[in-house]
This record gives structure tokens, sequence and C-alpha cells, in this order.
């Protein structure tokens, strides 16, 4: 799914209500919609406390007060009645609840305590139109809002938010449990320092212009269900092993074996038909004995010391692998004489770093640095967004692709796009998940995913395994390896 800058939508409501849907209409379609929603996730008992602004944002506020008290909800809406310079629809929704009378209509300074228990905050103080941070009444209401413990449902984005940026650093935003977003998913939705503000994202399809969407240009997409189920290919009934590609996972050290061990056991689970690791011989007993399938290649003692170069293989090399001298010299070794794309993590991206040996990562090859790693790499960066411009930099300039870890995960591709990840959990914020994610990866490239095809997979895949192992057993209990086990249930759940 695409996203689009506020702008970009902007223009998409102008051109929606061009192809024939009055702009009161659609504001009363995307208004149903939360109405709806909210119908649906709460109770007739609770009482709803609306806070509406001038712009449209506040006219859907005022639609979903009317909708709501229809319905029997008990329903109050909060303005600033020092600015009562509404646009158009939202002036012909105020006017409307003025006119039912039974909905009490207060001044933010009204708004003193909650008194009742089963109480929701909606919130329609501004959406994409916001155009400078909150000040005056709407920051102190908004201070008062988050300093009350009630759910809070934000209409759009949670006021206070840009769609696609970050706001001022002392910018007050509206902390919101659900957020109720129309058509598309924004920007400002996948960065830690404004994502964390949205709570449960809902996109409300209101049926805005598909082919203005669709002609639309961005480098800014989400990685949906519907890209995922385009892109996985069944498996063959005429194959054999040969047919699903050779993996080899190069890392493990003497006390991170767990490491090389995970990443091979997701390689398998993921598929490869047939899978190697290359690790010290410390390693040899306990991967051989954990995991029968795979084959194990002895290649130092303790440490990695030598990188063997095998034909038809994709190379899988990072975790656990530490930054041993002779490591260090191993891995220089192979990427001087090897140009097939590779999968680089943890310690082989550190080394790299360490050393500036960028310009040996072979041409499309993946790497999937943590945001430290990211850092180690290519340099510091002020927030996440900057980050995400410095990683398209360096993606188009060493024509690689950057999978930069994060609660969203992005997949950098050399033509400047990103992916943004939906699926996964703080769950799997453990040693060992990105392990797992190397294994994915790495097997769906030797299974000839195309490498974009395949990083959008990966990490769609291991976060929705992710999300099944906490459904499981927790977010706090699940373990990397429970994920692991979990691959086939994604599998299965693709097919159903
Ligand atoms: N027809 C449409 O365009 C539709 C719009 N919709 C809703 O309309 C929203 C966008 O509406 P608008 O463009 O009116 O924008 P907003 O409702 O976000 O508010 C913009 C208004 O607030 C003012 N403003 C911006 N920042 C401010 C600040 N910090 N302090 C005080 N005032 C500030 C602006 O000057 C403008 O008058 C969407 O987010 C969505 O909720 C939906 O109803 C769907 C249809
Ligand atoms: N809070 C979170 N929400 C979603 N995914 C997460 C979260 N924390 C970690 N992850 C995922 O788990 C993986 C962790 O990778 P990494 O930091 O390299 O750890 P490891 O030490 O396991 O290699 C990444 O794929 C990341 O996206
Ligand atoms: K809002």
């Amino acid at each position: 799914m695409k996203i689009l800058t506020a702008s970009q939508i902007k223009s998409c409501d102008i051109t929606t209500i061009e192809q024939g849907i009055s702009s009161i209409n659609l504001m009363e379609k995307a208004s149903g919609c939360c109405g709806r929603w909210i119908e649906e996730h709460f109770n007739v008992t609770d009482k709803f406390l609306i806070f509406c602004g001038t712009g449209n944002n506040g006219g859907d506020g005022f639609a979903i007060a009317r909708m709501l008290y229809e319905k029997g909800f008990d329903v109050e809406v909060y303005i600033d009645q020092e600015n009562l310079n509404f646009s158009n629809d939202a002036e012909i929704n105020f006017r409307k609840i003025k006119q039912i009378g039974g909905i009490g209509i207060h001044d933010f300074n009204d708004f003193l305590n909650i008194n009742r228990e089963k109480t929701v905050i909606i919130d329609a103080l501004f959406g994409y139109g916001l155009n400078r941070k909150l000040s005056g009444k709407n920051k102190t209401v908004v201070e008062k809002l988050n300093s009350i413990k009630v759910v809070k449902v934000s209409v759009d984005i949670p006021s206070g938010l840009y769609a696609d940026k970050l706001p001022d650093g002392d910018s007050v935003v509206i902390k919101a449990d659900f957020t109720l977003t129309f058509q598309l998913y924004k920007r400002s939705f996948f960065h830690p320092e404004t994502g964390k503000f949205c709570g449960k994202i809902t996109v409300l399809d209101i049926d805005l212009d598909k082919e203005f969407i669709e002609n639309a240009e961005t480098d800014y997409f989400v990685i949906d269900e519907d890209l995922i189920k385009n892109n996985y290919r069944p498996r063959e009934d005429f194959s054999h092993k040969g047919t699903f590609g050779k993996s080899i996972l190069v890392g493990g050290s003497y006390g991170k074996i767990g490491a090389v061990l995970m990443t091979a056991l997701s390689a398998l689970r993921t598929g490869s038909g047939l899978t190697f690791t290359m690790a010290p011989d410390c390693g040899c007993q306990i991967i051989q004995s954990q995991i029968p399938e795979a084959m194990f290649i002895g290649c130092g003692d303790k440490y990695v010391e030598r990188i063997e170069i095998q034909e038809k293989a994709v190379y899988g090399i990072g975790p656990g692998l530490g930054k041993d001298k002779k490591t260090q010299n191993a891995l220089f070794g192979f990427l001087k004489y090897y140009d097939e794309p590779v999968v680089l993590d943890a310690d082989a991206l550190n080394i790299l770093a360490q050393k500036n040996w960028l310009d040996l990562i072979p041409k499309n090859s993946v790497i999937t640095p943590h945001p430290l790693e990211f850092e180690r790499l290519f340099g510091k960066t002020n927030d996440s967004f900057e980050r995400i411009e410095l990683a398209k930099t360096k993606a188009r300039e060493l024509d690689i692709f950057i999978v930069l870890k994060d609660h969203h995960t992005a997949v950098i591709t050399p033509d400047q796009k990103v992916f943004y990840n939906i699926t996964g959990n703080s769950g799997m914020a453990k040693g060992g998940s990105g392990d797992a994610l190397t294994g994915i990866l790495t097997s769906l490239i030797s299974q000839k995913y195309d490498i974009e095809n395949a990083c959008i997979f990966a990490v769609w895949l291991h976060g929705k395994a992710g999300d099944f192992a906490a459904e499981k057993f927790s977010k706090e209990a699940m373990l990397p390896t429970d994920l692991i086990h979990e691959i086939g249930e994604v599998f299965k759940y693709l097919v159903s």
C-alpha cells in the first residue's frame, strides 16, 4: 500500500470530490466509518467526550457525535468557544448538533474531571491539516487529556502529529490508544518518535479516488498482506532439494554458537533445500545434534578463520561471528573474491564498519543493521526520518538493499523505495530475533526470490511468526526459537 504526503492526501480528497461525491458527503462517509468502528468496539453505556477543532477533522468529530447520539450513546462535545471559525463542512456539522439539542456543547476550559468510569475520549482536534505546533487552549487541553487515564481514540491522526514529518521537539501530541485513519497509513505512524502516539491503528476505507492513488508518486510503501500474497510462491510439486537452493550460514564463535544455529534453523523452516552452517569446530556437536538436517563445515577452532567459497550457494554471514582478527581476515578474504549478493548481519557489519570496508559489499547484497549498527556503518543522524534518508542515499550509492531493523523495520532498495513492515512486536526484542531474520532472508534468496521481494517477504514473515509466538506464549515469555517454530504457521496462514 502506498504512503502519501499530507499535500497528496489533500489533493486526493479534492480529486475524489471532483469525481462526484460532495465534500460534506465525503465527511459523512468518513465519520460513518469511525462511528461504526466505535459502535463495534465500545458499549452503549460508555460516555463519549468528543474534542473538536475548527477544521475538517473537527467536522468529523461533530458528525461522529451526531451519529453516536442517534444510536443512543451518551455524548458531550468540547470546542474552543473563543474560536468558532469553522471550515464550511465543520460549520454544517456543528449546526446539526446544535439543532439536536441533546448533545452537551462545552468549552475546553469547562472540562475539569472525569466523573464516570467508562469514559472514552474522541480526539478530533486536528488531522493532516496541522501546520504548526499546538499552542494556547489546544495545547492545554491535550496536556490535560494526556494526564488522565481513559481510553482515547484519535480520528485520522493523533492531534499534534504531522502526517509525514517530525513535530518540533517540544510539541504536545495526544497519546491515543486507537487511531482510526482514513484510507492510507501515514508515514509518521511508523517512526519511533511519532508512532508511539498512535496506539493500535485501523485504516478505514472511505473510497478515496483509486486512480489518483495509483498514479501518485511516492518512495514510501507499507508491506500489507496483498503485497505478500502477490509475492509468495507456493512450492512446486515437481521439484527436488536442488530446486530450493543452497543456504550457507556463516557465523558463531566460542559462546555464541546458538546464533548461527538459530539462523540455520530459520533457513530450514523457511524452505531452504540444502542448508549448511559454516562455523568454528567448537560448535560442531551442538549444531549437528540440534539440527540434524543442517550440514556442518568447520572453519576454525573457536572463531571463523576462513570462509570457503562454494558455487551456487547464498551466504548469510554474521550471527554470533565475533570480531576476532582472524575472523576479520576471513571476511576480507571472502568478500574480496566473491561478487554474488550476500546477506550481511551483526558482527559482519560491525567489522565492515570498523575497517571501513563498505566497498567490498557485493552489489545487490542485503545488509540488516539495527539502528546502532547502522550508525556504526554510516554515521549519526538526528532522528529516524533522517536515518531513512541516509539509508536511501547509501542504498543507491552502494547498490545494496538495507533492512533497517526497528519496531517497524524498513526495507530500503537501491532505487530508493522504502517499505515499512507492520508485523512484529516487542516480544521480539530479545537477542536471537535478528539471527532468525538472517536465516529467513538467506533462505528466500537461495530459493530465487528476487532480492527486493525476498527482503519484503522476509521481514513480514519474521514479524508475523513473532506475532503468532506472542499469541501463544505472551510477549514476555516468547523466545526467538518459538518464533522460528511459528514460521510454519505463517506459511499455513498464507495458503488458507
Ligand atoms: N473532504 C475532505 O477533505 C475530508 C477531510 N477529512 C478530515 O479532514 C482532516 C483535514 O482537514 P483540514 O484540512 O481542515 O485540517 P485540520 O482539521 O487538521 O485543521 C486545519 C485547520 O486548523 C488550523 N491549524 C493548523 N494547525 C494549527 C494549530 N497548531 N493550532 C491552531 N490551528 C491550527 C489550520 O489553519 C486549519 O484552519 C482530515 O485529517 C480528516 O480528518 C475527512 O472528513 C475526509 C474528507
Ligand atoms: N519492539 C519490537 N517490535 C517489533 N520488532 C522488534 C522489536 N524489537 C526487536 N524487533 C525485531 O527483532 C529483531 C532484532 O534484531 P537484532 O537487534 O539484530 O537482534 P539480535 O541480537 O537478535 O540479532 C529485528 O528484526 C527487529 O525488527
Ligand atoms: K485527530
